[in-house]
């Protein structure tokens, strides 16, 4: 930059200068030129030969020093053959200590003319110019020898920028001694004609020649250096001067050349400083924008665009745009960072929220399984409701057809005694006996031949207990269901009522009686529906002897006398006898016992141990059901009658004939009963004896009754066997009757009828017949009060729930009184026992108690010893009565529209035996019994007086008879 800068100011400083040549010191610009030329003569050299070869040879050396140092030819020589190799072939070289010798006396004058003359000739081939050999001895021209030199060096550096071989010199220019100068005509700038594509040479004689080195110098323009340049500008300018105007011309040039580049410093020096004070400004202006930026960048964008208002001058525009740059990069990664700043909150957020929803979730899970756990729960309790109800609902179904089985009729089973061990079985009167039917063979004195019967079941003499309690099995289990049942044993002396009824005297398992049997199943049952029903049993055992009602579970002795109440006292027919909860048969069996002790035995002339009474061992049965709450109630007679031989031959004398007596009365009494029933009369003599008084609600149509009619194979018994047989099938065509619901006007009308003569009837009997019932109350007027509109509810008996012919019978004359334990136990002293029954009903309280039991002594030694006193104060501490509520359950309703029977109306009355009996139809309950009554059954005896004279005949003869000792559990007589 520095040299371009030089030559141009030399160019433009040279330019002027060829005009004013004249003016300048000609004397001093020769010198000055001429050594600028020597110097740079003298630099080539050294440069050409090195420093060791051009030792002799200062760099710039005086014109003497010049001539000294090419003296000897050598350097020259050596110059020209790096120049142009092997144009001197031989250069004769000066010794190593040369410097020793004297100038010039090492070598011989010779030598040294050789190489000089040799280095001319070559200069001449070359067509360069040349000098003579006197020019570098003292005195000599040395601007020729300088001349050359630079001659050969411009040759050289020609040739070196690849215009070897095209020697432009040599052919061409032929050089002379005298030297001869390139010399530029015109007035052009120098480098301004380097593109000329002429130039003219000329000679210093005066020849010009014309000379196509435009394109050589055109080259030597883009290559050649400044210092050539200038070189080859001055020796353009120079070589048409005169040497002593050189100096002159050069000093002047040097002046302008000086003062231009002086002038041209100061005026950058000026602009230095400018730009250095804005250098300054501007940096100081940038760090505050810098400030600015920052702060506005952080803050708000209000600064920033305050900080862009304080640039002091345009000039600062790229810094400005660089820092808006910057700040835009900032505010974005500002942005940025907000923005990920809020996403990294919201994560956060979302994280806590997830970690909510999670916990949410898990307590979600935890109820829910919570739930399904007690869902399941639920589930199973309702399965096994479900399951228990149609269990209940499918038990009530068979027992629903059994009872329908029944008709209503007394069901009456004959079993024929086996001959006992020491009896001839050749002589048996049973001749056949096919499933109801039974043939007895008569002798000729009845007429011979034989006489068939027919009952709902015959027993022959090998039927096992077992198979006759499985027929007996449905009607115990419809005392679990509500209902009330009376199982009796008839039959004369020794024919095997105590056997059927409680087993031989030494009981095994397969002997068991019906009692045991039943209270067996009665147990097994009410364990079965433990998770439906909640079952209480308790039992009451009585005996009727000699017209007298005694309690056998009472350690007093019978002695007591104890009276029937049969329409009040809420169907407990013995108020008064102990009740007795039992949990297992075992218990039963023990209490059994005891009764049996207690019990009045006699031996007779018929049978060692004959009963001399009427047992009846009563169970009471209490349920409530689970779900609803609703209680059923039901209760079952197990009666084993006396004996009922004829008293004459019984052979009874004295007491045993008073006992046969009575006896005979009481079976004449329910002979009567049972006749007046199958005549359907108008009034039925229950209060004839004790017996019918005890049965009466067994056999008036609400309960379900089955009679076991037994007789004995032997000839010699053929009588007692006729007539039991026939007072049997007389028992067998008994209707109980049933009433139907919701009747017509005149049907009620016709009933009210009926009443009103039953009452006239029954004023008429009392004072006929009944002496020893004339201080009882009449029955019928009773009933009417007790069915008066007044207590509606009281006359739902618990016969209600579980018997549905009871309900339409629930407002007959012969209406039953239900049960409850609760009352009787409050009863059972006698000094408690309200004078009017009725009074007893009407002014209870009907809540009921919270267990049934709670004021039965719990223990059977001590029900005998304090049962008077622990009853007496259990009656202190509760007087409820649920009778009313446990009749009023709706469960039962729908049980009841499920067999599409309705319930009857309490108010309904019932005819008895002068119902009318639907034509078709087994819907309702009323209806049903009338219905299927067994026309065989019908036909099997015909209504009529026979029937007092067969029993009778039944109750003659007697016999003295020797006691048998109590098995070893409770067995008969
Ligand atoms: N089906 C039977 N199988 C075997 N033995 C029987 C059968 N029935 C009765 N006996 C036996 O006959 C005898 C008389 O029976 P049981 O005492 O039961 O008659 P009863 O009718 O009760 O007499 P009473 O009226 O005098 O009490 C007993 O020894 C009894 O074991």
């Amino acid at each position: 930059m520095a040299s371009d800068s030089l030559s141009v100011v030399a160019e433009d400083v040279l330019k002027p200068h060829e005009t004013r040549t004249g003016d300048i010191d000609l004397a001093s610009r020769k010198e000055v030129q001429a050594a600028m030329r020597r110097y740079e003569a003298a630099e080539w050299l050294r440069k050409m030969v090195g420093v060791n070869g051009a030792r002799d040879l200062p760099e710039e050396p005086t014109e003497e020093e010049f001539r000294l140092g090419l003296r000897n030819g050598i350097v020259l020589c050596n110059a020209l053959n790096k120049v142009q190799p092997g144009a001197v072939p031989k250069v004769v070289e000066a010794p190593a200590d040369s410097a020793l010798l004297p100038d010039g006396a090492a070598l011989s004058a010779y030598q040294y003319f050789e190489n000089l003359r040799n280095f001319l000739v070559s200069m001449e081939e070359l067509g360069l110019p040349t000098f003579e050999a006197s020019d570098l001895e003292g005195g000599g021209k040395g601007s020729r020898v300088v001349n050359c030199v630079l001659a050969l060096k411009s040759y050289g550096e020609n040739k070196q920028m690849g215009r070897n071989g095209s020697c432009k010199y040599g052919g061409i220019l032929k050089p002379s001694t005298s030297g001869k100068y390139f010399v530029r005509r015109n007035s052009e700038p120098f480098m301004n004609s380097l593109s000329r594509s002429q130039s003219t040479v000329k000679t210093q004689d005066g020849e010009s020649v014309e000379q196509n080195v435009g394109v050589d110098f055109s080259i030597q323009s883009t290559e050649m250096t400044t210092s050539q340049s200038l070189n080859m500008l001055l020796h353009a300018i120079l070589s048409d001067k005169k040497p002593e105007e050189v100096p002159v011309i050069v000093e002047s040039m040097l002046s302008r050349v000086m003062r231009e580049f002086e002038h041209r410093i100061a005026s950058q020096n000026e602009q230095v400083k400018t730009t250095k004070k804005d250098l300054t400004d501007g940096t100081k202006s940038f760090c505050e924008a810098k400030n600015s930026t920052e702060i506005s960048s952080i803050c708000c964008e209000k600064e920033t665009v305050k900080t862009e208002n304080s640039f002091p001058s345009s000039k600062d525009e790229d810094f400005r745009i660089s820092l808006k740059d910057a700040e835009t990069s900032k505010e974005k990664l500002l942005r940025q960072h907000l923005l990920f700043d809020r996403q990294k909150r919201e994560i956060q957020e979302l994280k806590v929220s997830l970690q909510t929803t999670r916990a949410g979730m898990e307590l979600m899970r935890t109820q829910n399984a919570q739930e399904f756990s007690n869902l399941g729960r639920h589930m199973q309790v309702l399965a096994q409701a479900a399951s228990g109800y149609h269990k209940v609902l499918e038990e009530n179904r068979k027992l629903y057809n059994q009872v329908q089985d029944l008709k209503g009729n007394i069901r009456v089973y004959c079993r024929v005694r086996p001959f006992l061990p020491g009896q001839s079985s050749s002589m048996s009167t049973v001749g056949h006996i096919d499933d109801g039917n039974i043939m007895i063979i008569t002798p000729s004195k009845y007429g011979k031949g034989h006489k068939s019967f027919s009952f709902n079941k015959v027993f022959g003499p090998f039927a096992t207990q077992e198979e006759v309690f499985s027929d007996t099995q449905p009607l115990i289990r419809s005392v679990l269901d509500g209902y009330n049942v009376c199982i009796f044993a008839y039959g004369q002396t020794g024919a095997g009522k105590t056997y059927t009824m409680s087993g031989p005297n030494e009981l095994t398992e397969e002997s068991f009686g019906v009692n045991y049997r039943a209270l067996n199943d009665l147990f097994h049952i009410s364990k079965q529906r433990k998770d439906t029903f909640c079952y209480e049993i308790a039992v009451q055992m009585i005996e009727i002897y000699n017209e007298q009602v005694r309690d056998l579970l009472t350690n007093d002795g019978p002695q007591k006398r104890l009276d029937i109440h049969n329409s009040s006292q809420k169907g407990l027919a013995v108020p008064n006898a102990n009740l007795v909860p039992v949990t297992s048969t075992t218990e039963v069996i023990e209490l059994m016992n005891i009764g049996q002790k207690n019990r009045a035995v006699s031996a007779t002339a018929m049978n060692d141990r004959s009963s001399r009474s009427h047992s009846c061992l009563t169970i009471h049965v209490q349920g409530r059901e689970l779900a609803s709450g609703a209680v059923l109630r039901g209760c079952m007679h197990l009666v084993d009658l006396a004996g009922s031989e004829r008293v004459n031959k019984s052979e009874a004398k004295g007491d045993r004939l008073k006992e046969a007596q009575h006896i005979n009365k009481s079976l004449s009494a329910l002979g009567d009963v049972i006749s007046a029933l199958a005549q359907k009369s108008s009034h039925i003599p229950y209060r004839n004896s004790k017996l019918t008084q005890l049965l009466q609600d067994s056999l008036g149509g609400q309960a379900k009754t089955l009679m076991f009619v037994h007789i004995s194979p032997e000839a010699d018994a053929i009588s007692e066997t006729l007539s039991t047989l026939k007072f049997a099938e007389r028992v067998a065509s008994v209707e109980l009757g049933a009433a139907q619901v919701n009747k017509e006007s005149g049907e009620v009308k016709e009933l009210r009828q009926q009443v009103a003569s039953l009452k006239a009837a029954l004023a008429k009997k009392e004072g006929e017949h009944f002496q020893s019932t004339t201080s009882s109350p009449d029955m019928y007027r009773l009933k009417s009060g007790a069915t008066s509109p007044a207590h509606p509810n009281q006359m739902q008996t618990m016969e209600d729930f579980g018997n549905i012919e009871v309900l339409s019978c629930s407002a007959m004359m012969q209406e039953r009184v239900e049960i409850d334990l609760q009352d009787l136990l409050r009863t059972s002293d006698s000094s408690l026992w309200p004078e009017d029954p009725l009074r007893g009903w009407e002014g209870d309280n009907l809540q009921m108690p919270d267990s049934f039991y709670q004021g039965y002594v719990p223990d059977v030694v001590r029900v005998y010893r304090d049962h008077h006193r622990s009853w007496a104060n259990s009656i202190a501490t509760d007087d409820s009565d649920d009778l009313d509520f446990a009749t009023s359950d709706s469960s039962e309703q729908d049980m009841l529209s499920q067999y599409n029977l309705p319930k009857s109306n309490s108010n309904a009355v019932n005819g008895g035996s002068k119902i009318k009996r639907p034509q078709s139809g087994p819907v309702k309950s009323s209806e049903t019994r009338t219905q299927m009554a067994s026309p065989s059954r019908k036909l099997a005896n015909t209504p009529g007086q026979t029937v007092n004279r067969s029993n009778r005949q039944l109750l003659s003869g007697s016999a003295d008879r020797k006691r048998r000792p109590i098995g070893k559990a409770a067995s008969g007589k």
